[in-house]
This record gives C-alpha cells, structure tokens and sequence, in this order.
C-alpha cells in the first residue's frame, strides 16, 4: 500500500516513519501529480490555516476533493481534521469539506493548551495514549458518522465511510495501532476499487 503524507507544512516525518513502521509505504506528497499513485493520503496536523495557503499555492484544492470523491481513504489528524471537515464552527467556509462532520478549532482552551491522556478507540485500543496540541475536536456528527472516541463528552476520533480523523496526533507516540486501523481501510478500499 502507497499512502501519502501531505508535505506542505506540519508533522509530516513523524507520519511517514509510523506509516512505515506498519508496513506500508510512505510518500511525502509535494505536487499534485503524486496524489495519482496512492491508495490513501494523510493530512498531518500543523496549522491548518497556513495548509490552506499552501494547497491553494499549489493548486491542490480540487485534486485532493476529488482524490476523496474516488473513495481513496484519507485520515486527517489534528488541523487535517480541520481541512477534511465539511463545517468548522464561526466560520462561513471549510477546507476539503469532505467529511460530515462540524469542527471547533482550538477547543480545549488556553489553559490546556497542550495535554496527553489515555483513550479508548473503538475498533483499535481500550488504552490508546493521545497527545493533544491546540487542538480541534468534533462538536456534531452526521448520521453517517462513527464516534470512535470521545473524551469528556467531546468528539476526538470518528470515521465517515472512507474518512478518518482524530483530535489528537497519532504520529507523536510509539503506538501504531491507530496508523495499522487506517491500512487496514486503506486496503478495504483498495479491494473494492
Ligand atoms: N496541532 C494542530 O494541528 C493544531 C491545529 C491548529 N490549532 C489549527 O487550527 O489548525
């Protein structure tokens, strides 16, 4: 399997080496024609206003739309759950707008700015450590949407079909359970195309 990082800015060595580390293959994604040879993309965290410029730069926006649409899998963590959102919360427009659900950025608040705390992952892990950086969480689900975690009543770890996204970064621990769940869509995906 050939997934993709995004490599316009954000966590993107630490997502190809957990990529890797399941035994998959890792591509840092830099221009549009790459996303051809994929059969799934991550949209790491970072700033997902500064990724917004940088996919608009390089003309990205509407190939990775429709990367989606062709049912490719793509996992957004942190501010790529941001950009895979159809709705962020004050806000008029979203990124990729793919995936059903609406999105609160910066939403544990000032005081947590940063933390790490252990989830449970339906499908994945009772134990799962989950480091949090300014992060996002889901504050509405379509009906089609799987709640995969929550923690304290929010949203931080939800599927939509072929859409996986989490609050937290995956990439930032050891613990590759999460990244081993998204090649395993990633190869469903791959045998009904
Ligand atoms: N660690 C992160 O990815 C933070 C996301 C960032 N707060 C944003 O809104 O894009």
């Amino acid at each position: 399997m050939k997934i993709g990082v995004l490599a316009l800015q954000g966590a993107v060595v630490e997502h190809a080496r957990t990529v890797e580390a399941v035994g998959a293959e890792a591509i840092l994604v830099k221009r549009v024609e790459q996303l051809a040879e994929l059969d799934g993309l991550i949209l790491p965290g970072g700033e997902s206003t500064a990724m917004r410029r940088l996919i608009d730069r390089y003309d990205f926006l509407e190939s990775l739309r429709a990367f989606g649409a062709a049912g490719k899998p793509i996992f957004g963590t942190c501010a790529g759950m941001i950009l895979l959102a159809k709705r962020i919360n004050n806000q008029q427009t979203s990124h990729l707008g793919l995936m059903d659900v609406t999105v609160e950025r910066n939403a544990f608040g000032r005081q947590v700015d940063s933390f790490e705390t252990e989830l449970e992952i339906k499908g994945v892990a009772q134990d799962f450590p989950a480091v949090f950086i300014r992060a996002p969480y889901i504050i509405e689900a379509g009906p089609g949407v799987e709640v995969l975690s929550e923690d304290t009543g929010r949203i931080v770890a939800a599927r939509d079909g072929h859409y996986l996204a989490t609050a937290f970064h995956p990439e930032l621990t050891a613990d590759t359970r999460l990244m081993g769940y998204f090649v395993e869509m990633v190869k469903e995906a791959a045998v009904k195309a």
